[in-house]
């Protein structure tokens, strides 16, 4: 796209109507932004289509970014929401994607911009904008479709409030044969101290501990967090019931999914955060917990056309 010096500045309103979203996408293509007229704002990298901002109407950040992460396509990004297709972590059992890499391959190939939509009324904290990214398998890298020879197609949409951040993802296969798939939403919460955070809503849940030789145990109370911290939550409540995030008491995070029954908590801390080339600063351990929304304990079978519907929303 030519960036010509003289070009009229985008309307913030127009007259009569009530004020907008703004949406733009970067002059090279690279990641579209959304502001809403109350000042929150995201930012999506159609690498991955990660979120990597979402920010408050005082320009706070609300998601973890590594300092060190890749934001020009050459890595899965360390921070944001990275999206985990068609498996999570690997699977070395599951004869369809033991051959793809780590979190699969949503996370590094590069999304369609669909669209955006809007939505405004009288009451301000009504307004929203919704950002639509599309995957399928033409998108695909050579190594990837031979690695995962499935026609399909992923529709994620992203969706901003003055208080929520919403994602949701639409699976569907569009081949004649069923696929076998995982997904998740591998979302990198900022805190100000992690030793002072608490997770409720996990209470009474099944987990694997991925730190402890893949045991499965039960979850006794709060979920408090003092050393490297990597466990697939099957809530027993279900995925209405909230995932709550608080820091010294007060409820900084509220998660609800939708058909999505898992939750992953992660934190690497100290050993595993400077063994990561990309994880920087090496204390940002301290400020980060990922909480997860995901299908991943076993898999989500798709037939011929058949379509798999999951989603979250984050309120603060
Ligand atoms: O380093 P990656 O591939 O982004 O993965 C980060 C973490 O992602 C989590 O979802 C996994 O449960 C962890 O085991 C993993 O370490």
């Amino acid at each position: 796209m030519v960036d010509r010096p003289n070009k009229p500045a985008a309307l913030a309103t127009t007259p009569g109507l009530p004020p907008q979203a703004q949406v733009n996408i970067t002059h090279d293509n690279s990641r579209v932004n959304a502001v809403l007229p109350s000042g929150e704002s995201i930012e999506v990298l159609l690498y991955g289509a990660t979120v990597t901002s979402w920010k408050d109407r005082a320009g706070n950040e609300r998601l973890w970014l590594s300092d060190a992460a890749k934001l020009d396509g050459s890595k899965a990004v360390r921070g944001g929401i990275p999206l985990v297709f068609p498996v999570f972590g690997t699977a070395p059992d599951h004869a369809a994607t033991s051959k793809l890499p780590q979190h699969g391959f949503a996370r590094t190939s590069i999304w369609e911009f669909m669209g955006s939509s809007t939505s405004e009324s009288t009451g301000k904290s009504d307004n929203s904008v919704k950002l639509d990214f599309g995957l399928s398998q033409s998108n695909l890298t050579d190594e990837s479709k031979k690695l995962w020879p499935h026609p399909f197609s992923l529709q994620y949409s992203v969706t901003l409030t003055p208080d929520s951040l919403g994602t949701g993802m639409v699976i569907t296969n569009q081949g004649d044969q069923p696929f076998e798939a995982q997904l998740l939403m591998h979302t990198y919460l900022r805190v100000k101290d992690i030793t002072k955070v608490s997770v409720t809503g996990l209470e009474e849940s099944d987990y694997v501990d991925k730190v402890d030789a893949a045991k499965t145990k039960k979850q006794s109370g709060t979920v408090t967090i003092s050393g490297e911290t990597d466990r697939v939550y099957t809530p027993a409540k279900g995925p209405s019931h909230p995932v709550v995030v608080s820091e010294g008491g007060a409820a900084t995070f509220t998660v609800v999914r939708d058909n999505l029954d898992d939750v992953v908590v992660w934190n690497p801390w100290i050993e595993k955060a400077a063994g990561m080339g990309d994880f920087e600063p090496k204390d940002g351990y301290k400020n980060m917990i990922c909480i997860e929304a995901g299908a991943v304990k076993g898999w989500q079978k798709l037939e011929a056309g058949d379509a798999f519907e999951g989603a979250q929303v984050i309120s603060v």
